[in-house]
């Protein structure tokens, strides 16, 4: 076995699901690396829950295969799968109206956990998720945020080498969703645990040590954020538009110079050809003063997205 195929814990391949005659998901090749926080970002209806749902054994694919941790495959044997993974959504399972320790007591019971053991896990992530305080409060009566940290523990409790995210911050204030992804980075670099989220959030993506660009239930790129910003082509630049913002957007988007054109609050964004001079930059400077601009992720993801409607529409 080489060292690369050593580092991946989980691999997709031409994993594909319909639902009729809709392809929600179409011939992913992925590989989730071992100890690493692993993000698939896309738009609404991508595809990102259909993916992480059947990479977590909870939905089967309509072709494709899904093997992992050291050999095991996931359609032959299920439950083993399932034994090494925690998951967690936005819509998390607990109930209501039970107390913070009555439902962890059920989901420990579920993995099997019992009497001291048991107690002594709800103690310890009460600790460390910080909801000691509420252990005999109703469910019910918690905030968004504290729910998600006691649905997180419920995850947790059987000690998964895998934990599945889907959109676990949805509903939270940056403050909440920012103590979240702490606590999440310092499980996966304690335990070395690997981790496997969905988001739309950029700046959660920023924060994925790899990242899967979803589109239309296709995998259109994947590597490090670092990686994928190098991957844009072309330079960018940005200058302030004080007016008619709309107008100037149409004009520099009908010159060839640019790769592409798009408005980010009072910011007029240019990725210039990689090919063009900076004189190409003439059009831009009669509007304002052109800076050079770091990409972010989503000027990468618009850029990949524009490219590939670009392209299927060649091909149509
Ligand atoms: N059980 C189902 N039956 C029919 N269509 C489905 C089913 N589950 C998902 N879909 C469709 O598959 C597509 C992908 O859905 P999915 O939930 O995977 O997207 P997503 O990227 O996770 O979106 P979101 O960010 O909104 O959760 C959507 O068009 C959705 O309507």
């Amino acid at each position: 076995m080489t060292a690369q195929a050593q580092d991946v814990l989980v691999s997709a391949r031409q994993l594909t699901r319909r639902f009729g005659s809709f392809v929600a998901v179409r011939n992913v090749d992925v590989d989730i690396p071992r100890g690493r926080v692993f993000g698939f970002l896309g738009p609404n209806g991508s595809g990102k829950s259909t993916t992480i749902r059947m990479l977590a054994g909870l939905l089967a694919p309509s072709s494709g295969t899904i093997t992992g941790f050291g050999g095991i495959q996931l359609a032959t044997n299920t439950d083993a799968w399932k034994r090494r993974l925690g998951y967690m959504s936005q819509k998390f399972s607990l109930y209501l109206d039970l107390t913070v320790e009555e439902n962890l007591r059920f989901f420990g019971s579920v993995y099997g956990l019992r009497g001291a053991s048991l107690l002594d896990r709800i103690d310890a992530l009460a600790d460390r998720l910080r909801f000691q305080e509420v252990r005999r409060v109703l469910t019910e009566g918690l905030s968004t945020g504290l729910r998600q940290r006691v649905a997180l523990a419920a995850a947790l409790l059987h000690e998964p080498e895998l934990l599945f995210l889907d959109e676990p911050t949805g509903g939270v204030d940056p403050v909440g969703r920012r103590m979240f992804w702490d606590l999440i980075y310092e499980l996966a670099a304690d335990r070395g645990m690997t981790v496997l989220v969905t988001t739309h959030y950029m700046d959660e993506a920023e924060q994925c040590d790899r990242l899967a660009f979803i589109l239309d239930g296709e995998l259109i790129a994947d590597g490090s954020p670092l990686d994928l910003k190098s991957h844009l082509a072309g330079r960018l630049f940005e200058v302030v538009v004080e007016h008619d913002a709309f107008g100037a957007l149409e004009t520099l988007r009908s010159q060839q110079q640019f790769e592409d054109v798009y408005l980010a609050g009072r910011h007029l964004r240019a990725v210039l050809r990689a090919e063009a001079r900076d004189a190409a930059l003439a059009p831009l400077a009669a509007i304002g003063r052109p800076e050079s601009a770091e990409p972010s992720l989503e000027d990468v993801f618009v850029s990949l997205a524009r490219k590939r409607s670009t392209s299927s529409g060649e091909a149509a």
